[in-house]
């Protein structure tokens, strides 16, 4: 049995989700884990002193949970997407490949998680597109004015310096090109990364 794992990073609504669901439905044998599922309660969410909460760092988020999960697929892949509705399909040919896809805003900030990918990703927009596709999202709790300017953006560029610093091997994509053309193209690398790494 082989295991690979993806890793689908980016900024807020750099299109991860999208992208990841898409590649679960082409890879064969695969299930996504997402960071997005493991914030904390608000209520353990800190405030700056400014009133914005605190949610774009690691502290507000559950990563040992996080962690868990990946473990629970590393140790029984079948089991796992059993568990989380994943398709399981027999394969042919041998050894059976399966594939975790984790996609997050802070995947590549968490040393721990760092060290298990395989491939690492990450879709890039500009402040525009960003704050377009943001203000069209309601997140709970919804966003209060000035969230993005004030608190996300400062705090993208923070965590993003940061993972520069530590994180190599990062493949960029352009989140403002089309799905398709997106999908197409990691769709392909993660191919020839499971072709290669047979031979
Ligand atoms: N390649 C793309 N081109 C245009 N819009 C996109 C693209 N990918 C995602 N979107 C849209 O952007 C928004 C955020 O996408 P999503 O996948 O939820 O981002 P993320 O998971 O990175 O926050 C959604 O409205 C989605 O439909
Ligand atoms: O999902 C939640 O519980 C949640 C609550 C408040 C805020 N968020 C926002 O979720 C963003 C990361 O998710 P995403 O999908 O936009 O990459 C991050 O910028 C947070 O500000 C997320």
């Amino acid at each position: 049995m082989r295991k690979v794992i993806v890793g689908i990073g980016g900024m807020t609504n750099g299109g991860k989700t999208t992208l990841s669901k898409s590649l679960q439905e082409l890879l064969p044998n695969s299930c996504v884990i997402s960071q997005d599922n493991f914030f904390k309660d608000d209520s353990e969410v800190p405030a700056d002193i400014r009133g914005f909460k605190e949610y774009d760092t690691l502290d507000a988020l559950h990563m040992d949970r996080m962690m868990g999960d990946i473990g629970s697929w590393q140790e029984d892949p079948v089991g796992f997407m059993i568990s989380h509705s994943c398709p399981v399909k027999p394969t042919a040919s041998e050894p059976s490949v399966f594939v975790l896809i984790v996609e997050g805003f802070l995947i590549f900030n968490h040393r721990p998680l760092n060290a298990l990918f395989d491939k690492k990703y990450f879709l890039q927009i500009p402040y525009e597109t960003c704050k377009e596709r943001r203000s069209s999202r309601v997140y709970v709790p919804p966003d209060p004015p000035g969230y993005l300017d004030s608190y996300v953006w400062p705090m993208y560029l923070k965590n993003r310096k940061a993972m520069e610093e530590t994180v190599d091997d990062i493949v960029f994509l352009d989140g403002t090109l089309k799905r398709e053309t997106l999908i197409s193209t990691v769709f392909a690398d993660i191919q020839e990364m499971l072709l290669v790494r047979q031979r």
